[in-house]
């Protein structure tokens, strides 16, 4: 598909649409590659810092890094930054990937001596895999099991002293053990509408696209938060630029071109909006619980939970309550239609099962 036709398809949202995977290679360019480089989370950065400072100071390899948040927001970059910064190569793999213990083995028996090994979506991961991998993290090695039955042997393994990263979207869905063996967790956040304008501007640099300072507040104000929402509208525009315009991205530009996306003041998109849609009007503002929710929208329960929610709740849309999920009074509002007296204010997140942790 030519970015040309990806602009003109309508049923194409460029907010939800493929958020949990990347956009291949314009968003490796647009990667930051240094701490230095990183905008925004600023505790996330010092602590990390401190973490890779200090292992490189004793001269040993840090201690495994869990990083967690919603998508978009920078754990692959971050994961490639740690690698670079401790100056070892990164090895990328995924939850999804490693289904037999096999699988994890040979990727762990490869690893060199201070090599970062990075799991994405580790809440995805195996059983099997996962019991290999505490052994690995703990004490560096692994017992390959051989042959089947009464006959089988385990034959241990030795694993070169290595710094596992892992990234989830849902750090409430790992086993404690496996989150036990962390020595430090990132939790990235929601980025702040200037954090995001520099990211824009950064980005444009490097794309080479003519966005001017409104223009970048404006996009930054509708980005939820998410720096790969907030670079993939800033393609979103320049298409429109270039095309309906003279290429120079400015605030009308931008204004223009995010209504013909469908993304509205907030950063809603259709999605979004029919999320909150069902919960107001079918669901009469909820209790209601998440899986329910996406079948009403037609939607996978897990893009739901963790590609929309997160962002309705932040943005004082929903509240999570232990009996599902509620609409606020700004929820209605926002659909134009008015509150019921007992709507829920904003801000409320009670998680039953999600427990919070820190180091
Ligand atoms: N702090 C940042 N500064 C500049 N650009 C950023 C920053 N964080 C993320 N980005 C941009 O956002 C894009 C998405 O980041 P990344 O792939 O690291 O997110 P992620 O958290 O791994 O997402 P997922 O959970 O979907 O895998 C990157 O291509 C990068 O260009
Ligand atoms: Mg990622």
């Amino acid at each position: 598909m030519t970015e040309y036709e990806d602009v003109v398809d309508p049923a194409e949202s460029p907010v939800s649409a493929n958020l949990l995977s990347g956009d291949g290679d314009i968003e490796a360019s647009l990667r930051p590659t240094s701490l230095e480089d990183f905008i925004g989370q600023p505790r996330v950065r010092e602590q990390l810092q401190l973490v890779l400072a200090g292992a490189k100071k004793r001269g040993g390899t840090p201690d495994h890094i869990l990083l967690s948040g919603p998508p978009g927001l920078g754990k692959t970059s971050m994961a490639m930054i740690i690698a670079a910064e401790l100056g070892t190569s990164l090895r990328l793999t995924s939850g999804p990937a490693l289904e037999r213990a096999g699988d994890l083995a040979a990727m762990l028996s490869n690893l060199v001596e201070g090599d970062v090994l990075f799991i994405d979506e580790i809440h995805r991961i195996a059983r099997p895999a996962e019991e290999m991998l505490y052994l690995a993290m703990e004490d560096f090695r692994v017992d390959v099991v051989v042959g089947k039955g009464p006959g089988a042997t385990s034959i241990p393994l030795e694993v070169a002293p290595f710094t596992l990263v892992g990234a989830t979207t849902r750090s409430g869905a790992l086993t404690g053990p496996l989150r036990d063996r962390f020595g430090f967790t990132a939790h990235m956040d929601f980025y702040e509408p200037p954090e995001l304008q520099r990211i824009l501007l950064r980005s444009a640099g490097i794309l080479g696209v003519r966005l001017g300072e409104e223009a970048s507040a404006e996009i930054a104000g509708r980005s939820r938060g998410t720096p790969r929402i907030a670079n993939r509208l800033l393609r979103r525009v320049r298409d429109f630029a270039e095309v309906r315009a003279d290429g120079v991205v400015t605030r009308d530009i931008a204004r223009a071109a995010l209504a013909v996306y469908d993304v509205d003041q907030l950063g809603l998109d259709r999605l979004d909006r029919a999320v909150l849609s069902a919960l107001v009007r079918s669901f009469g503002g909820g209790p209601v619980g998440v899986s329910t929710l996406a079948v009403a929208v037609g939607e996978e329960s897990s893009t739901v939970e963790e590609v929309c929610e997160p962002f309705l709740v932040r943005a004082g849309l929903v509240a999570r309550t232990p009996r599902g999920r509620v609409a606020t009074a700004a929820a209605w509002e926002q659909l134009g239609l008015t509150p019921p007296p007992d709507a829920a204010a904003g801000g409320i997140d009670v998680r039953v099962n999600e427990p919070q942790h820190g180091l």
